[in-house]
């Protein structure tokens, strides 16, 4: 049977051929494929090679010259060298990688010893039981002693070969047998009389000469012995003490029948004519708790196909669907499928412990683990030099990350951290009550304003930053971005500042501030990460009106718990993300906490985050605050202060007068232009003059001139503002902002 290669190899060739005589008969080839197969078949390498003869080489034309048929396929020596394979052969890991986690080996060991120590407290308290059973069951036990040693004796089980004979009226055979039978049933009373005798002997013995304890438990094992002999193998004397799961040993058998069973077209195929329809590349290991196997496609399968199939592949393997997880392999092809099926649901496998939850404080310029793998490995994320976007659907686990990820961020004294709780439950007041700089629950207009506030707060503070990094030495700051040292130095203000905004799409759908959140969300996004500021969005409804995509698409780390579409699932984890087989629809509806989660360059993992819950929240956030306490580093609200800016919040005066002020009128009166303003925000403008507008707008470079007006046919010159220079002012400023 030829491999599927060899028959494509050999199908594009004959295409070749066929283009090759195009010019003479177009598509007047018949070609005998069977032959062809066989001829293959003889001569297995023939095709790659160029053959000499004309025939196969060109062909002749009209005026019987020699076209050459031009050759696809090179000369004999193909791919790279020996030195080559060995620099690109990929090794495999000495020691395997579960063997070199300590933590890995240390909880192995502690589940072993917990097992065998509830196996034991187990039978003891039950061990009365299993006597008494076991000596109910003696007579019957002795009674089969009996019977099965004069069974014995007589040489029954050569009785159906003697009446064989009989039946067959062999004198001959039947003779034979009866005199071995004969023979060994005189052998046999021997040996039982003998038996008898040294048996009475010792029962005689042991009752004169043996102490009472020794006579005791001579019984007692025979009595034990015969009830075990007498026991019924539908009602066992000892019942288990561990249903231990079963997690069969994944064998290239059921790998095989479970791709086979998933419909896929090309796979289905191959195993009908016999073959596999998978090339395994590696033998079938064992991969922490787990087994891996990994292997080749038919060729254009992809692994997404198989991912798409999760569920089926599950039943296929006949496994819990948490325990099943195809993944692809970045750098491979994408046929090259990497199947891990874990002896245990991910979801009910035991994790391990979160260190930072009961001691420890972090850097956030390093990693910090917030979740495992499906190995049950740590998985860490750096939270500087990121904004991060959450979404899922409801009731998956977003807020919770959110709160883990502020809480990683809290338990860094030097952060400072704004927290908003849109949907207003108060998931987030652990934090924010206990450390937060800024912070605020709830939808209402005062948590709007104090959002809002904050968020034009922040956008200063960006630029700011921008200023000191620009204005810092080389050798200081090299790379042009915030780092560990340089937000250690407190009078530079460069420290880490983590916002985190839960719904976020009540700020971005604001009917009145809308546009501004997304507009500073937007720039907190694209320049906040270098200057230290993060921003973490979470949504339930990923989708463009509520994660703008200016944010979405720049984000760099995100992660995406259960979603139900493909748009959903690209808007978190990036565009074409789910054609390239990251694909968040897969999780189940229990897989709470678990999402995929890509950021820092990195590939797509699947992590099941830390499960902490409100008090556990609580106790890490307290002690986040004792340590900020200590170092004198808590502010804002946390220390009980309003923000000073609420009442009277910061606002755009340049973008408020171009608002007021339409395309129409390009020169207005500076009375006049104060008159709008106050009426567009009168707790800002309110009472506002000419002086005051010209005060106000000189730090932007722009002063006022004289306008004249035509009042009853007379011309009034009065100081106002020419349109143009605001507007002028903004688009440099703009640009100045996208270009930083
Ligand atoms: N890492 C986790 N492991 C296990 N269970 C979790 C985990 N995270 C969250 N859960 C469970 O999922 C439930 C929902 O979590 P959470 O409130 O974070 O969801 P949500 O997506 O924010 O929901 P909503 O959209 O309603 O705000 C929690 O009550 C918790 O029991």
């Amino acid at each position: 049977m030829n491999h599927p290669d060899e028959e494509n190899e050999l199908l594009s060739r004959l295409e070749a051929d066929m283009g090759s005589h195009s010019g003479a008969d177009a598509g007047a080839d018949v070609v005998d494929l069977g032959k062809a197969r066989s001829a293959r078949t003889e001569s297995p390498d023939s095709a790659a090679r160029p053959r000499p003869d004309s025939s196969d080489t060109g062909g002749v034309d009209e005026s019987g010259q020699t076209t050459a048929r031009p050759l696809v396929d090179g000369p004999d020596v193909a791919g790279p060298g020996y030195l080559g394979r060995l620099a690109g052969a990929k090794r495999r890991a000495i020691v395997p990688a579960w063997l070199r986690s300590k933590a890995e080996l240390k909880a192995a060991a502690s589940w072993v010893a917990r097992h065998y120590a509830h196996l034991a407290g187990y039978h003891a308290l039950r061990s009365p039981v299993y006597v008494g059973r076991l000596a109910l069951q003696a007579p019957r036990g002795a009674a089969r002693f009996v019977g099965g040693s004069l069974r014995w004796i007589a040489d029954r089980e050569g009785e159906p070969v003697r009446l064989a004979a009989v039946r067959r009226e062999d004198v001959g055979d039947y003779l034979k047998l009866s005199r071995q039978r004969d023979g060994r049933v005189r052998l046999r009373t021997l040996v039982v009389a003998l038996a008898t005798l040294v048996g009475t002997i010792t029962a005689l013995a042991l009752y004169v000469l043996a102490p009472g304890w020794f006579q005791a438990v001579s019984l007692g094992a025979l009595v034990l012995a015969l009830g075990a002999a007498g026991g019924h193998a539908d009602a066992p004397v000892v019942h288990r003490a561990v249903e231990v799961t079963k997690a069969p040993k994944l064998t290239s058998d059921i790998v095989l029948r479970a791709l086979g069973a998933l419909g896929i077209a090309p796979i289905s195929q191959a195993q009908a004519k016999g073959r596999d329809g998978f090339t395994f590349t590696a033998p079938i290991t064992r991969d922490g708790p787990g087994w891996r196997a990994e292997g080749d496609l038919p060729y254009g399968v992809t692994v997404t196909d198989v991912i798409e199939r999760r569920d089926k592949l599950a039943s296929g393997l006949r496994r819990p669907l948490g325990c099943v997880w195809p993944e692809a392999v970045p750098d491979e092809h994408t046929g090259h499928l990497v199947l891990w099926v874990g002896d245990q649901d991910m979801t009910k496998a035991k994790k391990p412990k979160w260190p930072l939850l009961v001691s420890g404080v972090v850097d956030l310029f390093q990693p910090v683990a917030y979740g495992t793998d499906q190995r049950g490995r740590w998985v860490e994320v750096t939270l500087m030099y990121i904004a991060g976007v959450i979404g899922a659907i409801p009731r998956m686990g977003k807020t919770f990350l959110l709160r883990l990820l502020l809480l990683i961020a809290a338990l860094d004294p030097r952060a400072e951290l704004h927290t908003y709780d849109m949907k207003g439950t108060g998931d987030l007041d652990p934090v924010g009550n206990a450390v937060s700089h800024r912070h605020a629950a709830g939808d209402d207009d005062d948590s709007i304003a104090y959002t809002l506030a904050d968020f034009r707060e922040l956008r200063e503070e960006l630029r700011r930053r921008v200023k000191v990094i620009r204005s810092l030495p080389r050798d200081i700051c090299p790379e042009n971005k915030v780092t560990s040292l340089l937000a250690d130095k407190r009078s530079l203000g460069l420290h880490p500042i983590v916002i985190g905004v839960d719904e976020c799409q009540v700020l971005f759908e604001h009917p009145e501030h809308g546009k501004e959140f997304e507009e500073i969300a937007t720039d907190l996004v694209k320049r906040g990460p270098a200057t230290g500021i993060v921003l973490l969005l979470a949504t339930q409804r990923p989708d463009a009106k509520s994660l703008p995509t200016g944010i979405s698409a720049n984000a760099s780390a995100r992660w995406c718990l259960k979603v139900m579409g493909q748009t959903e699932n690209d808007m978190v984890l990036g565009t074409s993300s789910y054609k390239r087989g990251v694909r968040a629809t897969m999780f189940a509806w229990g897989d709470k906490g678990i999402h995929y989660f890509m950021g820092e360059g990195a590939d797509a993992r699947i992590v099941a985050s830390t499960y902490v819950d409100a008090p556990g929240a609580e106790t890490v956030a307290v002690r986040a605050r004792q340590v900020r306490q200590k170092a004198g580093l808590l502010t804002g609200h946390a220390l009980g202060e309003a923000p000073e800016q609420v009442t009277g919040p910061t606002y755009d005066l340049l973008a408020d007068i171009v608002a007021v002020v339409p395309a129409a009128e390009p020169k207005v009166w500076s009375e006049t232009v104060a008159a709008r303003l106050a009426e567009l925000r009168p707790e800002v403008y309110d009472g506002w003059d000419p002086e005051a507008l010209a005060a106000a707008l000189k730090p932007h470079g722009i002063s006022t001139l004289q306008v004249g007006r035509r009042i009853d046919g007379k011309v009034v010159n009065r100081r106002g503002i020419d349109r143009s220079h605001i507007t002028t002012t903004i688009a440099e400023r703009d640009g100045r902002r996208d270009a930083g």
